[in-house]
């Protein structure tokens, strides 16, 4: 059996990395009915971004909190039990077994879905090495897979570079949420595993995560709608 296959307005998720809820209610406002999927961070989820997602949920958008939980095992799963109540989406946790075994359980039968994080696309092999991991990117992020499959998580979060692999090892049925995501000509910053959209979504992603070049455009909405069409034209 395969994953149903997303709408297409819900593949593009719009990183609402804004430092207030002014900010982030313009931005919303500015990209209307073009964006139906959000996801929040710790930027704005510590400056009463939780409220805010629980009203976005109530207009109808689909919301991902980004919080990267990782924990001892009952705080993961009461933490969890508590964004599965808010009605979010997707909530991501470190793909530590652990921790992953607890958001599965702490989850229960809501349809929150759980997306472990593999090595984040700010990493490369020297950071990975300089925090004391002897594997390099690509063992890491496929043993982390591979244990998140045992499990039986929903998804899972890589860098556009990995998803091809991460889709061998994955299979059909669990989702690929892929940030690190630039459109051409647009600025790196501090990530170092990109690619555009169209090469994620060709890689096998379900749902791409985009934040500054949408929400530190000129024009949000016409950049969000030049990443769906290319989404649309590499479908
Ligand atoms: O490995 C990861 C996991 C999460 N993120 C988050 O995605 C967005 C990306 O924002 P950009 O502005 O498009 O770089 C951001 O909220 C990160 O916290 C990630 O980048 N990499």
């Amino acid at each position: 059996m395969s994953l149903p296959v997303p709408d297409p307005r819900d593949r593009l998720i719009v990183a609402l990395d804004l430092p207030s809820l002014r900010a982030a209610e313009d931005i919303v406002s500015k990209l209307g009915d073009t964006v139906s999927f959000y996801k929040i961070g710790y930027e704005l989820g510590f400056a009463g971004g939780l409220g805010f997602a629980r009203e976005l949920i109530g207009e109808g958008k689909k919301v991902f909190i980004d919080f990267k939980l990782h924990d001892i095992g009952n705080t993961v799963a009461k933490g969890v039990a508590s964004v599965a109540h808010m009605g979010a989406s997707f909530l991501t946790v470190h793909a530590y077994p652990q921790t992953m075994r607890a958001a599965m359980e702490g989850k229960g039968a809501s349809p929150l879905r759980i997306l472990a994080v593999t090595v984040l696309t700010s990493y490369d092999e020297a950071d990975l090495a300089e925090a004391g991991y002897a594997q390099g990117v690509d063992a890491t992020v496929r043993r982390r897979v591979e244990q998140a499959g045992e499990i039986g998580i929903d998804g899972i979060v890589c860098a556009p570079t990995d998803a091809t692999m991460v889709r061998e090892v994955l299979g059909p049925r669990r989702a690929i949420v892929t940030p690190g995501v630039r459109p051409a000509g647009s600025a790196a910053g501090d990530q170092k595993r990109i690619a555009t959209p169209a090469v994620a979504i060709r890689a096998g992603a379900d749902h791409l995560v985009v934040g500054r070049p949408i929400v530190a455009s000129p024009d949000p909405a016409a950049a969000a709608r030049a990443v769906q069409a290319e989404i649309a034209a590499a479908l």
